[in-house]
């Protein structure tokens, strides 16, 4: 099938001091699907997110997002991509506190430009589907519904691109399977693609492709039976 990529990584070198993180780094990604990048601390992980959000750059090769090459847009473009085609989930749900679920959900649409009653029942819908409450104080959310809350926030713009850093490290066992379990449907549901890191195998194990940091490149999981 050839499905569309909304992730495209080409030739990837990236240098921070005198380390060499990536080397020629490959990596694509369908809409529809996920790939989970499994590595332990200090491997790049976070890196590797920060360079397809743009926040850093390359010092060779190519990151396409949607068709566009983020390493060639300046500031201005780079932040309007971003805004309209990638949603972002944080390890620490990084929710204001001072506002409900759903007005941290309804931020992230008003500073893309977006206002009015359909957005608020979007935002309402999105909220029930992913099974937060929708007025209470975000202080009183669990960490699962802190977490959904913040998978909600980065799914109100109807992003072509999903990255996770770490989504389920701050849980305990059984609410990280409730949000890795809800996450992985995302792709399918949502038509975005999916794009976590994790040093998590369970987490991982559950998207369609996993691969690990080796050396300065990504190579197939062992015996996950992923291709990239
Ligand atoms: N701006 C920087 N200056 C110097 N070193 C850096 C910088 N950014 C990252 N590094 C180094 O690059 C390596 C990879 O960092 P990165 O945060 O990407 O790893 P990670 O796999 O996400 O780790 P963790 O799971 O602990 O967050 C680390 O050794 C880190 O110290």
């Amino acid at each position: 099938m050839n499905t569309h990529h909304v992730l495209r990584v080409d030739g990837l070198s990236y240098r921070v001091g005198d380390r060499q993180l990536f080397d020629n780094l490959n990596l694509t990604l369908g809409s529809g699907r996920s790939v989970a990048v499994l590595g332990p601390s200090g491997s790049g992980k976070s890196s590797l997110l920060s360079l397809a959000l743009g926040l850093i750059k390359p010092q060779s090769g190519t990151i396409e997002i949607d068709g566009r090459d983020i390493t060639a847009l300046g500031r201005r473009e780079l932040a309007l991509l971003r805004a309209e085609s990638v949603g972002m989930v944080f390890q620490f749900a990084e929710l204001l506190s001072e506002l409900s679920p759903a007005e941290n959900v309804a931020l992230a649409a008003l500073l893309a430009g977006r206002s009015g009653p359909e957005l608020d029942a979007e935002v309402a819908r999105l909220l029930d589907e992913l099974g937060v409450p929708r007025s209470a104080s975000v202080s009183t959310l669990s960490g699962g519904e802190r977490q959904r809350a913040a998978v909600a926030r980065a799914l109100i713009n109807r992003p072509r691109l999903l990255l996770a850093d770490e989504p389920t490290g701050s849980l305990d066992d059984k609410n990280r399977d409730l949000v890795a379990d809800m996450l992985f449907e995302l792709p399918q549901r949502h038509g975005c693609g999916l794009l976590v890191v994790t040093h998590d195998g369970a987490v991982a194990e559950r998207a369609d492709h996993v691969l690990t940091v080796s050396g300065r490149d990504l190579v197939p999981l062992a015996g996950s039976g992923a291709t990239r």
